[in-house]
């Protein structure tokens, strides 16, 4: 983007139909709130906020969708109606000329960010994560969808049809998942199995974040137009990301966090952007909010220096 203003647009997603705790739909507001607008004017972006897309309030919960047996999806239907509206604000914001940063909500909304992402154009994943979301309706052994996004995206598994959730621009081979240390059996089948490559926090141990980031980033960008940066906050260790619904120990540090969204920042390959699983009823101070704040700064070319 040498010489280049670049222009974000902020879009709130802010459901939690996907997971298993209430609270992440109050994500957007807790990364407005920690300053996140700002942060990005300082470091010269244009920034426009979109404002949110709707989404079905809780109170108009369908209570059968919830109570569904494991092994199905729970809030098909809802997770449908914003992934749909979300695909189309991305795709809309990315033909403006602009770079699309949606705000979750669950994980369950990346189904609509990275279908819009990859609409008319192929685009690359890195999903920095937990977890590896490559459940299905089928494999889930929780019913919630945030745990089946990439598995949606890549047509695998049956999603009340799969045409709304499937991502025509993106291959598997152009996804990489990065920190993985929580994976469900089937799942862990799933995702051997697939073209798709998988970064374990034991990786990361072995040979450190640059290394792993870089390749990562090198399977997001051969024979594509951009890449989508999905960050989940349980990524990091709960110590540094406490406000989230899904925390596992183990989990990248701070710095090593901001080190490898800079290192997406250095690729200048960026095309969309995601924040999501903040849950501000479990944070302490909003500080989880406050951290994606930062690793999107970090993300859109933030330095120290
Ligand atoms: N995006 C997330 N936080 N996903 C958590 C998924 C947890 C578990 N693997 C499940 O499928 O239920
Ligand atoms: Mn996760
Ligand atoms: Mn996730």
């Amino acid at each position: 983007m040498d010489g280049v203003t670049r222009t974000v647009q902020i879009i709130g997603a802010p459901t939690d139909y996907g997971a298993n705790r209430r609270g992440v739909d109050m994500g957007p507001s807790a990364i407005r709130y920690a300053g996140l607008a700002d942060q990005l004017r300082q470091i010269g972006i244009d920034v426009v906020d979109g404002g949110d897309i709707p989404a079905p309030r809780a109170e108009e919960r369908d209570p059968e969708a919830e109570t569904l047996a494991s092994g199905r999806a729970k809030f098909l239907r809802e997770t449908r109606q914003v992934a749909t509206r979300l695909a189309d604000r991305v795709a809309e914001t990315l033909a403006a000329g602009e770079t699309p940063l949606v705000l979750g909500g669950d994980h369950s909304v990346a189904i609509g960010s990275v279908t819009g992402s990859a609409r008319d154009a192929r685009v690359g994943a890195v999903w920095f994560d937990a977890h590896g979301d490559f459940n299905t309706p089928a494999t889930s052994p929780s019913g919630n969808v945030h745990g089946m996004p990439l598995a949606a995206l890549l047509g695998v598994g049956e999603f009340d049809g799969v045409e709304w959730a499937n991502a025509v621009g993106l291959d598997a081979e152009n996804v990489a998942l990065v920190g993985l240390r929580d994976v469900d059996g089937d799942e862990r089948r799933a995702i051997r199995d697939s073209p798709v490559t998988a970064f374990t926090m034991s990786d990361i141990d072995e040979r450190g974040i640059p290394a792993v980031v870089d390749d990562a980033l090198d399977v997001a960008t051969v024979g594509t137009d951009g890449v989508h940066v999905s960050l989940d906050l349980d990524w990091l260790d709960p110590r540094e990301a406490p406000g989230v619904g899904t925390p596992v120990r183990g989990g990248v540090t701070y710095r090593e966090a901001h080190a490898a969204l800079e290192a997406v920042a250095e690729c200048d390959c960026l095309r969309s952007l995601e924040l999501v699983e903040v849950n501000p009823i479990l944070d302490e101070h909003n500080e989880t909010a406050a951290l994606a704040t930062e690793l999107a700064a970090s993300a859109l070319g933030k330095q120290i220096l």
